[in-house]
This record gives C-alpha cells, sequence and structure tokens, in this order.
C-alpha cells in the first residue's frame, strides 16, 4: 500500500514585510526519516508550519496525494498528517492520557472507541509514559511533556509524521530511544517522518535524508555523507567542524577555530 505524499512546489514566506522562506521545493515520497536542519532564525518552524496549513504561503502551494492543502481541511488533513510542536501548553486540566486520546479525534471525533484505548495505552508504552498516565498534563517537566506530545502525534496513526524539535528538552538517553523509535517506525509502517534537529550528531547518525537550510532556502539536501560535510557546515553555521566517520555515519568535531 503507498501511504500519503508530501510535495513543496517552489514555496515562498514573509512576515509582514521579512522574506523567510525563499523558492522552497520538495518531494517527500519515501517512507523514512527525514531531518531539516539550519541555524536559529532560517525558517525551519516556519517550513512545517506552511507544511501543516498553520501559515498560508505567499507563493508557491504544498500538495497533499497531489492536492493543494488549501483545498483540504483541517480536519481531513489531520486523518493523514500529524504535526508535534516544539512547545505546547494547555488551558484545560487533563490527564496524560486524556492528552494523548486528543490524537485520537481526527478519526474517532468525539466517541471514544475500545480501539482508541488500546492505541492510546499503546502510545503510552511506547513513550515509556505508565507511571505518569493519571498525572496533570500540566504538572509535567518539559521533557515529560515533549514525550506526551509525541505520544499524542503517533495516537493520530498518521501517514506523515512532522516534528519541530522533539528532542530538545530530552535528555541523552530519551534522546536516543526516540531517534531509533522513529527511524524505525518510518520504516516498519511505511510513513515519511519529517523534523526539525538542531543537533549535527543526532541528525547525522539517524536521519536518512537531511534537508539543510542557509538564508531561507535549502541549500543541500541528501544523504548525511553527502550532507554533513565541513565545507557545508562552515558556509551555513560560520563555524569550523572537522568530520569523521564513527560506525560508517559522520561524526561532526567542532573546532574552536
Ligand atoms: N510570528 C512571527 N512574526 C514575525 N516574524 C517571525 C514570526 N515567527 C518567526 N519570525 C521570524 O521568522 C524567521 C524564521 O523563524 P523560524 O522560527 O521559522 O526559524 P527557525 O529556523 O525555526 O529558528 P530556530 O532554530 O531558532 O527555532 C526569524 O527571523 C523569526 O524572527
Amino acid at each position: 500500500m503507498v501511504l500519503s505524499d508530501i510535495t513543496i512546489d517552489n514555496l515562498s514566506f514573509s512576515y509582514d514585510n521579512a522574506d523567510v522562506l525563499k523558492d522552497i521545493s520538495l518531494q517527500f515520497q519515501e517512507p523514512n526519516l527525514t531531518c531539516i536542519i539550519g541555524p536559529n532564525g532560517v525558517g525551519k518552524t516556519t517550513l512545517v508550519k506552511c507544511i501543516n496549513k498553520l501559515l498560508k504561503p505567499h507563493q508557491g502551494r504544498v500538495l497533499l496525494d497531489g492536492t493543494d492543502i488549501n483545498n483540504i481541511s483541517l480536519f481531513e488533513m489531520a486523518k493523514k498528517m500529524a504535526f508535534v510542536p516544539n512547545s505546547v501548553s494547555s488551558i484545560f486540566s487533563m490527564t496524560v492520557a486524556e492528552a494523548v486520546l486528543m490524537g485520537r479525534y481526527p478519526h474517532s471525533g468525539w466517541v471514544t472507541s475500545a480501539e482508541d484505548l488500546q492505541i492510546v495505552e499503546e502510545m503510552i508504552s511506547t513513550m515509556h509514559l505508565e507511571d505518569l498516565a493519571e498525572r496533570n498534563f500540566r504538572e509535567l517537566s518539559a521533557g515529560q511533556t515533549q514525550r506526551v506530545v509525541i505520544a499524542r502525534g503517533l495516537a493520530q496513526e498518521p501517514e506523515i509524521l512532522i516534528l519541530d524539535e522533539p528532542t530538545s528538552n530530552l535528555d541523552v538517553k530519551h534522546q536516543m530511544e526516540i531517534m531509533n523509535f522513529l527511524s524505525n517506525y518510518s520504516k516498519k509502517m511505511g510513513i515519511k517522518v519529517i523534523m526539525v534537529c538542531h543537533d549535527l550528531n543526532i541528525t547525522a547518525a539517524f536521519a536518512d535524508r537531511i534537508v539543510m537550510m542557509h538564508q531561507g532556502r535549502i541549500f543541500a539536501d541528501g544523504t548525511a555523507r553527502q550532507v554533513m560535510t565541513a565545507e557545508n557546515i562552515r558556509e551555513v553555521y560560520d563555524v569550523n567542524a572537522r568530520v569523521i566517520d564513527v560506525e560508517g555515519k559522520p561524526h561532526i568535531i567542532m573546532l574552536k577555530d
């Protein structure tokens, strides 16, 4: 079965008069883990928000299975695509389990089935949240919140899963666990996982494809070996780095100067 794909066609975006994204064209057709990287303020979050219809590009289109997302309702989109934002706050008091259950809304509306509850339980267990399931979502630490929001995105059973810096608040063990999980999950379920990431070594170790942004444009797009070169890192981040091979993957060592 071929699951949904996404195409970004010549997309540009500005906030007021400040141009942020310029002529971005990308296709996501393979079931794999793609990491979007680039310096602060380059437009990574803006790009994933455009893909999720949270922002409207001023030029170009985003196509979901060939249809312009402007012609698809958010509710219909949510059946195929889940967005895990970098930070969330809830004005409602709810348990962790209830927060994860919200991921089922695009499929079940407000009527919860036994299947919904089973999926919620599975995702709580996948994210090792069993001990927190009955805790108030608003009282969690930043890292715990991040794992709950990922579980909610997974409960949505998306064909395209988009995450904005999902590991930024996680300790190293949970970072490795989540990256391993996302990498395996994309292949096992045949889905596209697209995530924004700041950590170059985590990206190089786990991403099947890396999209490197620079000055609002796509600067490089390919495998870790193709994209993570000392030249690209110098050009895009303005730092000197040495790239060595660790277990067949590039590993980046930052140099003082
Ligand atoms: N709501 C907004 N209104 C005006 N400008 C904005 C808004 N949100 C972001 N920007 C600006 O757009 C540019 C891109 O921001 P964006 O958050 O997409 O970058 P980013 O690559 O995700 O950055 P970071 O790595 O710091 O998270 C930045 O210059 C930012 O200041």
